[in-house]
């Protein structure tokens, strides 16, 4: 089966400093690819250089068997970014949002039964199906980032590239978002996922690469073998009780 992702050795450079210094990483068809690593090891550089927002400097990447270079169906790619917000200062509804991942199917013509079908599902899904008149600025974090990956889920994506979805995400709306992959990766989405932290996801994972410096420092095939306690963050590889206490109140 032809991958849908497949990077070779790839390479990229931000603000004049190699961020990728030979990334490889192929995803199947159906498949849920995980992409660990500590802050700055490269892991949203790698996931934007897939959906065409980093340009590679080295290595060869194709997306559905083709050179990225000649690549144009960017709609079959739904990308929740990293945490981000969706719509700054702009006075959207949450439904507004969630439809705007319908434009790369539809373009501009008025949304049609399908497309709001679609947006229906997608709120649905995430839990927002009754704060889609409401402002997006009215969400929570946590609400701000479901309704985000319910925008990636209108796109009806092959692909789904998802930078930390569960950050700021509420444990039940984890699993959720967990049930909703499990099923896309049924149907034949290929998944790439960045974690810091496993969490409902752990089962569902074929695959994890785990980035170190820009580079692939291990790839554990099975979940079983995924380092439960994977040291992403510094402070994680330090003993809970050697670490900074939070000061609430001070920032
Ligand atoms: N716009 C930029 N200009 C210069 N350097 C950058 C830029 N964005 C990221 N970098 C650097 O590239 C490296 C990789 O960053 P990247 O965001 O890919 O890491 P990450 O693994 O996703 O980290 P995190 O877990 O903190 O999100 C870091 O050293 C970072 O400082």
């Amino acid at each position: 089966m032809e991958p849908v992702i497949s990077l070779g050795n790839g390479t990229a450079e931000l603000g004049g400093h190699p961020v990728l210094r030979g990334v490889d990483l192929t995803v199947h068809p159906g498949e849920v690819v995980a992409l660990l690593g500590a802050n700055g090891s490269g892991k949203s550089t790698t996931v934007r250089a897939v959906v065409g927002q980093v340009p590679l400097t080295g290595g060869e990447l194709r997306l559905f068997g083709t050179p990225v270079r000649e690549f144009r169906d960017w709609q079959r790619i739904g990308y929740v970014p990293q945490r981000s917000t969706a719509a700054g200062g702009v006075p959207a509804t949450v439904r507004e949002i969630v439809a705007a991942g319908r434009l790369a199917r539809r373009g501009l013509r008025p949304l049609r039964r399908a497309d709001r079908a679609a947006v229906d599902r997608a709120l649905a899904v995430v839990g927002l199906a009754d704060r889609g008149r409401e402002p997006v600025g009215s969400l929570s974090g946590g609400q701000h980032q479901r309704a985000l990956i319910a925008r990636a889920l209108t796109t009806e994506p092959d692909l789904l590239v998802m930078d930390e979805p569960l950050a700021g995400v509420d444990l039940a709306s984890q699993q959720v978002l967990a049930d909703t992959l499990d099923r896309l990766a049924g149907e034949g989405t290929a998944v790439l996922v960045v974690l810091h932290e496993l969490g409902p996801l752990a089962p569902l994972i074929d695959r994890a690469v785990i980035l170190s410096g820009g580079r692939v420092e291990r790839t554990a095939d099975r979940p079983e073998q995924l380092p439960d306690a994977h040291p992403c963050h510094p402070a994680d590889a330090v003993e809970p009780s050697a670490r900074p206490q939070l000061q609430p109140g001070i920032l």
